[in-house]
């Protein structure tokens, strides 16, 4: 058969790479080197030249996005339709699998997702039957507390001991919030790894027939994955060793969430065999683009150094503006796009980048005003909208009447009477007698328990629920949503609101309609009822940006969003001490700090043609207004490399005061053979003396105290030191 056209588009490495034979398979390389080309390519080639069957792959992306883009590429190199392919996000394979062993998953087969809103109402359930005061255990800390051990993998029963109070408390909230979750049906985020990782662990026949299935796994973005989405790649591999990963140190920028860039080192070693393959031409970026990100990052110390250079044209230089405030800069940015699609660009070609959601709202203003078309991806994203949420949540109801926070949040919307002491009365009337609020509600009704007018009005909402039940079955999707909006008086609702957001909330709540209508159409991958499926796929995507039509929009996003993207002409906003980097990044340390300048790379590593860096001398954010300073990033890219509109601000900021851990572990001094007060030498830092180690092995964190550099922090592993 003729691959030609598979490697016609690709360099010797990237030949090299996509035919390699089946072995572990790791592709090291920087932003813009084709790595996503590459992994895409390969399922071609192994479909086409290896006669594999598409059935028998698994791919992995970051985002749904990414993963709707892949599967069309796929199917234009290969004009074949894929849709029995598992491509998707570690979260909607997890769901998927779940979903055909719902049963060997210990789950009832209509389980519904909680999304991070959701697992919050579900931890402030649990505080509240456990007598614990919001003030003391802050909802957002103990879900931190949660998702971080599930992501290790950890159940309640294999949190190690603690004597301390605290911990055991916590301990406490997470078990029983984990019992709330099983009793209803319900799983967050996180729950969805971790309960697909079980899966595969402890049930050995499905483990089998998925290892002989999925001969080859192949993984974009690894150096995002976290430990227990590494540890169910390798069970899934663990018979054909085909996992082929793509991913870039430089680029890891999830590390708050728990992912762990170290996987990279630990694929070598988990698979000896690996065949490494670096790329080091970058095909996206101009050479002033590329040479500017470069200066940037080379200031972290934990890399594992690569090259990049381009065959690419020079290029403008880098431009800085330096603005008055977030208006002058928002301002300065629409007018700069207005003059890109004057000259004949199209505006889909250009992103405004950001560091925090909430500086969009300035450019929304701007590009509102000028008329110009914008899309902001992340953010309240579609299915996260209030409004919708409501929507979804009668739905939810009605396939399953104990899923409580649906039953929670629409029970009073639109309102009918029932106040917050009667929900209380339902909750603890449901917690004291093991029931869902449904079943409560529906015991309370008639009983002493409450008022006449109480009981009448629960009664109104039960009878609701159940005339819409009787009345979707065997309807069509976009139907049963149809009469749920028109029996729920949800819309009839939201029109009494006045002025422009009630009715971009009757819109959104239209849109759901149409939305409904064109899933019915794509997707009928599993075997779920329409419903049940779309709700999944609901709370699913709203991670990420929808698949809408094409419309000609500027793009909006954050830096976190932008990741694996690329746009013509891009501006990198907000580039100010505080903001970015993050404040929080520079109380937490240097390891957060390199996370930001990754996170910077990444933003500045999306353009091709022009990047745009912008700073505002003073800025209004969260409500209140400050001076700001221009953020180190700035200063960190020579001088020669950039071309200012307004005279280049100074950086000057003192490198953050680290304090000193207490807390020594001796055990990893031991084991590395580096320890406190040694005498060191490195090769671009001279000599220093190891002021503080932190972690274990050779990941573990040093601080050394150089006579000329003054004192760093090091990965161990990377470090290249010598005893002197
Ligand atoms: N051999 C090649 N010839 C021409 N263009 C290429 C080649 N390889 C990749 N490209 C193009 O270079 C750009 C970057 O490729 P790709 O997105 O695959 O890089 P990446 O390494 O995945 O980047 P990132 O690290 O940002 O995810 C794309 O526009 C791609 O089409
Ligand atoms: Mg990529």
């Amino acid at each position: 058969m003729d691959i030609s056209h598979i490697f016609n588009e690709l360099n010797d490495a990237q030949r090299e790479a996509v035919a390699a034979p089946p072995s572990p398979v790791l592709i090291l390389a920087g932003a813009g080197s084709g790595k996503t080309r590459v992994l895409t390519s390969r399922i071609a080639y192994l479909v086409e030249a290896h006669g594999v069957s598409p059935l028998s792959i698994m791919a992995v992306t970051f985002t749904n996005k990414a993963s709707r883009e892949m599967r069309s590429r796929i199917e234009d190199i290969l004009g074949l339709p894929m849709s029995g392919m598992w491509i998707g996000t570690f979260h909607s394979l997890a769901h998927r699998l779940l979903r055909q062993h719902y049963q060997e998953a210990n789950l009832p087969q209509a389980f519904q997702i909680l999304d991070s809103d959701d697992q919050l109402r579900m931890i402030r359930r649990s505080l509240k039957e456990l007598a614990l005061d919001e003030a003391y255990w802050p909802p957002k800390q103990v879900q931190w507390y949660i998702n971080a051990h599930k992501e290790e993998g950890r159940r309640p029963t294999s949190v190690p001991p603690s004597n301390d109070p605290q911990q055991q408390t916590l301990l406490a909230v997470y078990t029983h919030y984990e019992s709330l979750c099983q009793r209803f049906g319900l799983i967050d985020f996180s729950e969805l790894l971790l309960r697909a990782f079980e899966l595969l662990k402890n049930n050995e026949v499905l483990r089998a027939r998925y290892q002989d299935r999925f001969q080859h796994v192949l993984v974009d973005e690894f150096q995002d994955t976290n430990s227990i989405q590494y540890a169910w790649l390798r069970l899934l591999v663990q018979r054909s060793g085909n996992l082929f990963a793509v991913g870039d140190d430089d680029q890891s920028i999830y590390g708050w969430r728990g992912a762990k860039v170290e996987n990279i080192l630990q694929f070598e070693k988990d698979f000896p065999d690996t065949k490494v393959v670096r790329l080091e031409q970058n095909y996206r970026s101009t050479s002033a683009i590329l040479n500017a990100a470069n200066a940037v990052i080379e200031n972290n110390d934990t890399r594992l150094g690569k090259n990049l250079w381009t065959a690419g044209e020079e290029g403008e230089k880098v431009k800085l503006y330096t603005a008055y405030n977030e208006t002058d800069e928002a301002k300065f940015v629409i007018g700069q796009i207005q003059a890109w699609v004057d000259q004949g660009g199209a505006r889909s070609e250009v992103a405004i980048l950001y560091r925090s959601n909430a500086q969009s709202r300035t450019f929304e203003e701007r590009l509102l005003n000028a008329g110009m078309p914008y899309r902001v991806y992340g953010g309240l994203r579609f299915f996260e909208r209030a409004e919708i949420k409501d929507a979804l949540a009668y739905l939810r109801l009605c396939t399953r009447t104990d899923d409580d926070p649906s039953f929670e949040r629409i029970v009073n919307t639109p309102t009918r009477g029932i106040g917050n002491k009667t929900v209380d009365t339902v909750r603890e009337y449901a917690r004291q007698h093991q029931l869902s609020m449904w079943d409560a509600a529906s015991r309370l009704i008639g009983s002493s328990h409450l008022t006449s007018r109480a009981q009448s009005a629960l009664a109104t909402f039960v009878n609701l629920i159940q005339e819409i039940r009787s009345q979707i079955e065997d309807q069509d999707l976009f139907q049963q949503i149809e009469i749920m909006l028109d029996l729920s008086k949800l819309i009839e609702h939201f029109k009494k609101e006045k002025g422009e957001k009630g009715q971009a909330r009757v819109e959104n709540l239209q849109e759901l309609v149409t939305a409904a209508r064109g899933y019915e159409i794509d997707e009928t991958e599993d075997d779920l009822p329409p419903l049940a499926s779309f709700l999944a796929h609901a709370a699913l995507e709203a991670g990420d940006g929808q698949a809408e039509e094409w419309e000609d929009c500027v793009q909006l996003m954050s830096l976190h969003t932008a990741k694996g993207l690329e746009f013509p002409l891009v501006f990198l906003t907000g580039l100010e001490e505080g903001l970015f980097p993050h404040q929080r990044s520079l109380e937490e340390g240097s390891g957060r700090l390199e996370e930001e300048r990754r996170l910077c790379y990444v933003g500045m590593t999306r353009a091709m043609q022009q990047l745009w860096l912008t700073y505002a001398e003073s800025r209004r954010l969260y409500g209140s207004e400050k001076y700001t300073s221009p953020s180190r990033f700035l200063g960190e890219i020579p001088d020669e490399l950039i071309d200012a509109v307004r005279p280049k601000p100074k950086t000057s900021y003192s490198a953050p005061v680290r304090a000193h851990s207490a807390w020594v572990d001796d055990q990893s001094a031991h084991e590395s053979g580096v320890s406190v007060g040694m005498r060191v030498g490195h090769p671009k830092f001279g000599e220093g003396t190891v002021i503080n180690i932190e972690g274990h092995g050779e990941y573990a964190r040093i601080q050394i105290n150089f006579a000329e550099a003054g004192s760093k922090w090091l990965v161990l592993a990377y470090a290249n030191l010598t005893q002197l």
